[in-house]
């Protein structure tokens, strides 16, 4: 499979229970997703080589060499402070590697950073949306920077607010959002211009199950029909039950790579084999003697 060109847009591969909602992601449907090696097979989605990034003395990130294979619901996962958003953000585009190099779907973040950002959709941490406006004219501004057409952001702006749950809300004012409701419209406006890969980082943190369920259902639909997610998480059960690839980081370098079964290995769950993949020790509080009401 060469690199993907022009996005599939209005057909569907099969049929998906989000039927308003087009077609997301570029990959060629049907091919199979795979990590390339230096000599060929497919383009990965995303391909680090030797990413490194320091804050004064300390390596946040630590020569990172990662191929993530096309296609797949990957999961980026770490224990606090693993580099994680360091990682994601240098991938993105957002912050400059000390060395190193990122490669979308064959094109240089930071040589060719029009062709990656037309290719990329992301929804960073600490997420900053234009406030005063409200939800259904911050995506109409966004599909605008993108060079959409005004009635295909206008079409799609429309479905991706249905399917999120957010057309009650798209004339309130974003400020007035709840945590949930700015992760949709913050995933809204990532998708809106049918990017090939989508980058979360803790898309599912403060938000209630009925709103994860239904970015969820975005996100598996996006997934079926071509398209990467690569989202970062420390809750591992979460990633095990979205994520069929993941790579796992601890002090800014990656430990683990590949599909989720594999890296699980012999352990019952993620959890338990991250937990020994990180080397984390489970004294959980053993030192505290003080706490708690015995010795009160
Ligand atoms: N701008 C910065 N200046 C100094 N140190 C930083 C900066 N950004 C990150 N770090 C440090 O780099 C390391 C990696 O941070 P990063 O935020 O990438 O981790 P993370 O895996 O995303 O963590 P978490 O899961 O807690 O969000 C941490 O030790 C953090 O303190």
């Amino acid at each position: 499979m060469g690199q993907p060109e022009e996005t599939t847009q209005g057909e569907a591969v099969r049929p998906q229970p989000y039927g308003a909602l087009p077609v997301y992601g570029g990959t060629a449907p049907g091919g199979v997703p795979g990590v390339a090696g230096e000599g060929g097979g497919p383009t990965p989605a995303v391909l680090v080589r030797g990413l490194w990034k320091r804050f004064g003395e300390h390596a946040a990130v630590a020569g990172i060499d990662l191929a993530l294979p096309a296609g797949r619901f990957i999961g980026l996962v770490g224990p606090n402070g693993a580099g994680k958003t360091t990682t994601l953000s240098m991938v993105t585009g957002l912050l400059r590697p000390d060395e190193g190099t990122v490669r979308i779907v064959g094109h240089d973040v930071w040589s060719d950073p029009v062709a990656v950002k037309s290719r990329i959709g992301v929804l960073p941490e600490g997420l900053r949306l234009f406030e005063r406006l409200s939800g259904r004219e911050l995506l109409g501004y966004t599909g605008r920077l993108r060079g959409l057409p005004g009635a295909q952001v206008d079409e799609r702006a429309a479905q991706l607010m249905d399917v999120l749950d957010l057309s009650d809300a798209r004339h309130k004012l974003v400020v007035d959002y709840s945590t949930g409701m700015r992760k949709k419209i913050g995933l809204a406006a990532a998708l809106l211009h049918n990017p090939e890969v989508l980058f979360l980082d803790e898309p599912f943190e403060g938000v209630d199950p009925v709103s994860a369920q239904v970015i969820r259902g975005v996100l598996e639909r996006y997934t079926a029909t071509g398209g990467t997610v690569v989202f970062s998480s420390h809750v591992m059960e979460l990633v095990e039950s979205l994520c069929d690839w993941v790579a796992v980081m601890a002090a800014g370098r990656i430990v683990a790579r590949g599909p989720l079964a594999e890296v699980r290995g012999a352990a019952s769950t993620l959890q338990d084999a991250f937990l020994s993949l990180v080397g984390a020790d489970r004294r959980g509080g053993q030192d505290l003697d003080w706490l708690g009401g015995s010795t009160r």
